[in-house]
């Protein structure tokens, strides 16, 4: 699977009042790139921009993939909220993309990411009987289902304790390895230990922070990498 880089270049307004940028962003092919900013500066809109889905927001500027193919259909969003069906098990809403598509789940693949996400004992409970972590792990397990080259998350682990948090990382650094990832989130040491690369978001624009040394995924007391954090956290307090 060849997934391209991705470029956002344009400024967003709300009735006619500028929300965010101008700015230029390039999501290098094949490669996770993590996006933080203070609260809403406009980060889940320009994911929302990039899935083609609505937003309260105009945008004036291009959204394209540099392969010059259209981004349609190549796409994966996994929003802040899980979005999980209430009437659909687990499993069920795994496999939701398939079904949607009229299309026969590959249930060995479904299962398997039950697995993977630590559901596999919950793979026949509905949402209302799920922790919020665990019915964030089950919308992550659904992101991954549609095994997309470009994956927008939009604080994908925000709900999860330390540990989950950890392993969740983990899972989807192996499992997405080779695509093009857009992560937002509001944690400077996930940003430190998954971003190939790292921007910040300001009303007035991007700015790119150093990512460690190390390759991802980091360990997280890899000097290099606790640097990054306490860089991460300077940019965002002058930005608050
Ligand atoms: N449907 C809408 N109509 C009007 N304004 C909107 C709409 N959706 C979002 N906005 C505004 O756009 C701005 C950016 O929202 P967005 O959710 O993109 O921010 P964010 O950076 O992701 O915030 P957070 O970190 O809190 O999730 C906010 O000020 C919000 O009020």
């Amino acid at each position: 699977m060849t997934a391209p880089a991705v470029r956002v270049a344009g400024r967003g307004e709300v009735d006619g009042a500028p929300l965010f940028g101008p700015l230029d962003i390039v999501l290098p092919g094949g490669q996770w790139t993590c996006l933080l900013g203070p609260s809403g500066v406009g980060k889940s809109t320009v994911l929302r921009l990039i899935a083609d889905l609505p937003t309260g927001v105009s945008f004036l500027g291009t959204i394209s993939a540099e392969d010059g193919m259209p981004l349609k259909g190549r796409v994966g969003y996994m929003a802040q909220s899980d979005l999980l069906l209430p009437w659909l098990d687990v499993t069920g809403n795994v496999e939701l993309g398939a079904r949607l598509r009229h299309e026969r789940p590959d249930a060995a693949r479904a299962a398997a990411l039950v697995e993977r996400v630590g559901l596999g004992p919950r793979a026949r409970r509905r949402p209302r009987t799920l922790s919020g972590g665990e019915r964030q792990r089950a919308a992550l397990a659904r992101t991954l289902m549609e095994d997309r080259p470009i994956v927008l998350l939009d604080e994908p682990f925000s709900a999860l304790d330390a540990g989950n948090r950890a392993a969740m990382q983990e899972t989807a650094a192996e499992l997405l390895a080779g695509r093009t990832v857009l992560l937002v989130t509001h944690d400077p040491a996930e940003a430190a230990r998954l971003g190939h690369h790292i921007l910040v978001m300001t009303a007035s624009g991007v700015i790119p922070a150093e990512p460690p040394a190390l390759p991802p995924i980091r360990p997280f007391d890899d000097p290099g990498t606790l640097a990054c954090q306490a860089r991460l956290l300077t940019l965002l307090r002058r930005a608050a």
